[in-house]
């Protein structure tokens, strides 16, 4: 199957190798243009969980790329999510059917909520997480840190998941678990609180550019940090009725890890199994640029929307507001765009 992947970093790039193992065709778009110019020149190169040596497919034209695919992916950093989808929408129809890679801010609920607005009746999925785990290590080469055995994922309208979930299924495999809806995807997703975490703690690393690994940063205060901030995003996920899996099982679920280990034991074994992935460099680093204007802010919009009192993430968004100069809520362009009361009524 034709797919047309939105992105052309370490996720478009991992998943690219996967639908190429799969026997599919992907096709790659950079919004810039940048990001495929290696691969105008040269093979992509899958290292790690997926080995693979291939020419990709390589989009300039939005409208033709969309045109000739029956599946569009979103794989690129939610800052970028609207106005990828803005520029995709005119070209969309209800034949399509668009994965949203991994879903912040409602982005899902977004492009149908515009998509329904033009009388067009695409399917929308949003995905909790990604299906590869990966860094676009050099041009023209991605290194695929591991591909997870548990996706969570909610279709919009919910009456089409079986068709979406097949659908998934036949292009990634058997890896995704249906859940009640995008508010379920939008507090299932992990990455805000540990990367969050993470981030603050090592942020002197990150500042000075230094040398270090994701994993390993992950010590047993980090780990203290990144739970205290999971129990406040349960504790928002309950107000709406929704149970969603701890930052424990997810990391047991991604990593193939065994049932009663803490969180920072998971984190140091991942480290002493895989090395990588290098913690961020600069300060420009999505962990922060992306994970708290597009992930903390949605949780904090959530929970005030549920009246639950969530204080850590707050303070998460003061300090980090503080020590990069700015305000990160302001920076959110999905979530003020999503009709809210439609997704919680
Ligand atoms: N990598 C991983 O292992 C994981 C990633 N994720 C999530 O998956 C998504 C993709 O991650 P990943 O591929 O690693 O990210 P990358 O930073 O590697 O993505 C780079 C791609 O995103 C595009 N992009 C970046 N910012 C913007 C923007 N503001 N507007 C438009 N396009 C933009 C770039 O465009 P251009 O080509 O024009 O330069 C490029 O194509 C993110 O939401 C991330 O949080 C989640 C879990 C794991
Ligand atoms: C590093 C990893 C796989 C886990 O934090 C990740 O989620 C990311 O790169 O976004």
């Amino acid at each position: 199957m034709r797919v047309l992947i939105l992105g052309a970093g370490g996720i478009a790039r991992g998943m690219a190798a996967l639908l190429h193992f799969g026997g599919h065709q992907p096709l790659l778009w950079s919004p810039s243009g940048k990001g495929v110019v290696d691969l105008a020149q040269t093979d992509l190169q899958a290292s790690g969980a997926l080995q693979a040596r291939f020419r990709v497919d390589l989009a300039y034209d939005l409208a033709t790329a969309v045109k000739a695919a029956a599946v569009v992916v979103v794989a690129l950093p939610a800052n970028g999510h609207r106005r990828v989808m803005d520029l995709a929408i005119p070209h969309l129809t209800k034949e399509h059917c668009v994965i949203v890679s991994a879903q912040l801010s409602l982005g899902a609920a977004y492009l149908r909520q515009e998509l329904v607005a033009r009388s067009m009746d695409a399917t929308v999925i949003g995905w909790g997480t990604t299906v590869v785990m990966g860094r676009q290590s050099a041009p023209g080469f991605v290194q695929i840190g591991g591909l997870r055995p548990a996706v969570p994922m909610a279709v919009l309208p919910s009456s089409r998941m079986d068709s979406a979930l097949a659908l998934c299924r036949t292009l990634f495999g058997d890896r995704f678990q249906p859940e009640p809806g995008l508010l379920a995807i939008a507090l299932g997703n992990l990455n805000p609180p540990v990367h969050l975490a993470n981030a603050l703690c090592n942020l002197t690393r990150i500042e000075n550019g230094e040398t270090w690994f994701n994993y390993n940063g992950m010590t047993k205060s980090v780990a203290r940090l990144i739970l205290a901030l999971d129990a406040e995003r349960q504790s928002v996920a309950q107000a709406f009725g929704l149970s969603v899996r701890s930052v424990e099982d997810h990391f047991r679920m991604s990593f193939g890890l065994p049932d009663g280990m803490a969180l920072a034991e998971m984190a140091a074994q991942i480290h002493q199994r895989r090395g990588g992935p290098p913690g961020p460099v600069t300060l420009d680093t999505r962990f922060i640029t992306e994970d708290v204007p597009f992930g903390i802010v949605e949780i904090i919009t959530l929970a005030a929307a549920a009246g639950v009192a969530v204080p850590l993430h707050q303070a998460g968004l003061a300090l980090v507001d503080a020590l990069y100069g700015t305000k990160f809520g302001e920076q959110n362009d999905l979530l003020p765009a999503v009709n809210l009361a439609a997704l919680m009524g």
